[in-house]
């Protein structure tokens, strides 16, 4: 379980970046911190490893304060998944991988086969283990740095718009991994996103944000595009939006579900 008690954090300049924010993230499940450019998301995020400090407040991972744990040894606990992959690129993939694994002890050649086992349940062929990031896709390098993430085993982990820098499709693809993967993992996850449907298809729990780190709504998915609790989220989830606005017709006999803009999007469930 991952926990925020009344986080705030202003810069050194004066930037107040979040201001007074709690929230929970129950152990096993997926909390997505949603929001437009500038509304603290990184910040909350990065007080969670340490990368940065609160001004005040505390962050508890089961129950304990991460102020009081070792930075460093904190960092490698728990597993960080950046936008760009953040892979060293004179390293192979297999010791890319094998980073943090190799750091606490484990040896090289043990490790290294442990992350050819982890290449292969995050999607991708062992056999690219032996290339360097530079020889590999965007959506392979976001895989690799999935896969780094989890080499060590950690409870929680962090993703900052993990798959924000890759096509559409690889995009949803990657998205789909994620969600086999938590269903296998069960990991404790806070993930960044500023994409609504991201957030709507990888989030047991939404946190939407405004400027400030303030919270303008949290729930389910469902309960955020059931009940906006304003103009602002209602904007902010396109609630209003075309492809939202689903309604039934009959075609032929047959119940399809159609979006806004009059698009077939599916059938109805036990519709002849
Ligand atoms: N080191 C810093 N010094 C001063 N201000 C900072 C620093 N880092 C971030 N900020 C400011 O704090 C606010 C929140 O930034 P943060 O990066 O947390 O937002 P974000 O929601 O992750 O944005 P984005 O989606 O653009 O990455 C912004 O106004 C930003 O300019």
């Amino acid at each position: 379980m991952l926990e925020f008690r009344s986080v705030s954090k202003t810069y050194r300049d004066g930037t107040v970046a979040v201001e007074d924010f709690s929230r929970t993230v129950p152990a096993g499940t997926i909390t997505v911190l949603l929001g437009s450019s500038g509304c603290g998301k990184t910040t909350l995020l990065r007080m969670v490893n340490r990368m940065v400090e609160p001004t005040s407040g505390s962050i508890h991972v089961d129950g304990r304060a991460v102020s009081a744990e070792d930075p460093v040894r904190l960092r490698r606990s728990i597993g960080y998944v950046l936008q760009a992959g953040g892979l060293l690129p004179h390293r192979d993939v297999l010791d890319n991988v094998a980073t943090v694994p190799v750091l606490d002890g484990v040896g090289r050649r043990q490790a290294r086969h442990a992350a050819s086992e982890l290449l292969e349940r995050v999607g991708l062929d062992p056999a690219l283990g032996r290339r360097y990031p530079g020889q590999l896709s965007g959506g392979q390098q976001q895989r690799v740095g999935v896969a780094r993430a989890l080499a060590a085993d950690p409870d929680v982990l962090l993703m900052d718009e993990p798959f924000g820098a890759v096509d559409p499709i690889v995009r949803r693809e990657l998205q789909d991994e994620l969600s086999r993967l938590q269903r296998e993992l069960r990991k404790t996850v806070l993930l960044v996103t500023h994409d609504v449907d991201e957030a709507f298809r990888l989030g047991d729990d939404v946190v939407v944000l405004q400027q400030g780190g303030r919270i303008a709504q949290a729930g389910t998915p469902a309960e955020l595009l059931a009940a906006p609790a304003d103009d602002f989220v209602r904007q902010f989830i396109g609630a209003d939006r075309h492809e939202r606005r689903i309604h039934e017709q009959e075609v032929g006999g047959r119940r399809i579900l159609v979006d806004g803009a009059g698009r077939p999007i599916g059938v109805l469930e036990g519709s002849p």
